[in-house]
């Protein structure tokens, strides 16, 4: 089995970003993140701390907003406008999910699109669709790049999606179409999972359920990437295939952690840099 290791690719891709930013601080343009955290979902302090820490390492500005539980939309809303009209803001990210007195696509779609580093606003999913450029989700963006950089062919695949979300299913699907792969979603209504799970060519699960899927359910020689973080009791993080067992059945997979996770801070990244391009060429 060929492991994706989506960590040293991450690693690699930083390099590249910081001589980038470089170049960009010579022209006088600092590329700069704003991410709005809503109270304090411990998973997502985590992921929010990894983002700062990898911002810091390339030399993006990024600044954390983190904001108490009780926010209200209208708060919120403010925020968003004011860093709108922020000529230093490049990227905004709100981190996700927000607490339940907000409505998730009434936020996301303040974002101005061209600040819209996550890739959610309607503007950017409309072009993703139709295949045009914009902003694009990290996470589907971080897999489509592991896979190029360990060259494996999507045209023609039989590409099997398990999880359907706003941030995951949904844009790979877009993505995985828009590279000619043959697409089918999978998600919690679908009748006899495990055996379209076998049939699929690569196979991407993201319902976030640790070792979920074993031998039985996937193909000999498959690709599988394993979007899914799970934490359990002893602390540790395992993904949503049972990564040990699939070793010698599988021809290439993602490990967990260490897989998709860096390749989703590393697209955020690229991301930001882009639209700090854009402000440096427009003077
Ligand atoms: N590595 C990374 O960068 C990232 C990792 N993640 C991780 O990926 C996982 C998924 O995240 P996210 O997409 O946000 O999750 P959501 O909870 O939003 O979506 C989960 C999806 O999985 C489906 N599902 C759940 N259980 C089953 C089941 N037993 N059989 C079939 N389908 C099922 C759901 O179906 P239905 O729609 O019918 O409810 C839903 O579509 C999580 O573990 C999360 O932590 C997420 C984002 C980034
Ligand atoms: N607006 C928004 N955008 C997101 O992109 C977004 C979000 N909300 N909400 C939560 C999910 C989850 N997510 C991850 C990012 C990095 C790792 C990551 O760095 N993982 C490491 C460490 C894992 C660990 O040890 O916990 C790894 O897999 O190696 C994981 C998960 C982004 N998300």
């Amino acid at each position: 089995m060929e492991l994706l290791d989506g960590r040293s690719l991450a690693n690699e891709l930083t390099q590249a970003q910081q001589m980038a930013v470089t170049q960009l601080k010579q022209q006088g343009i600092i590329p700069k993140l704003v991410v709005i955290m809503v109270g304090t979902d411990p998973a997502s302090t985590i992921y929010t701390k990894n983002k700062q820490k990898r911002a810091a390492k390339i030399g993006i500005a990024s600044e954390l907003k983190q904001l108490p539980d009780e926010t209200t939309a209208t708060d919120l809303l403010a925020l968003i406008h004011q860093l709108n009209e922020d000529a230093t803001v490049d990227g905004i990210l709100v981190q996700l999910p927000l607490p339940k007195q907000i409505n998730e696509d009434q936020i996301i779609q303040a974002i101005d699109p061209q600040k819209d580093v996550d890739g959610f606003s309607p503007v950017n999913i409309g072009k993703l669709w139709l295949n045009e450029p914009g902003l694009v989700a990290c996470t589907p963006n971080g897999i489509m790049q592991l896979l190029a950089a360990y060259n494996i062919d999507i045209a023609g695949k039989n590409v099997v999606i398990v999880g359907r979300s706003n941030i995951v299913g949904r844009p790979l699907a877009a993505l995985m179409l828009n590279a000619n792969a043959t697409v089918t979603i999978a998600h919690s209504h679908t009748v006899a999972l495990k055996a379209l799970t076998k049939t699929a060519d690569i196979l991407i699960v993201a319902i976030g359920r640790a070792r979920f899927f074993g031998v039985d359910d996937v193909k000999k020689g498959a690709v599988v990437v394993d979007v899914g973080i799970n934490r359990l009791e002893d602390g540790s993080v395992t993904g949503d295939v049972d990564f040990e067992a699939l070793k010698t059945h599988v021809s290439a997979m993602t490990p967990v952690p260490r897989g998709v996770g860096p390749m989703t801070i590393t697209m955020l990244m690229a991301q930001t840099i882009e639209i700090a391009k854009g402000r440096a060429k427009r003077g």
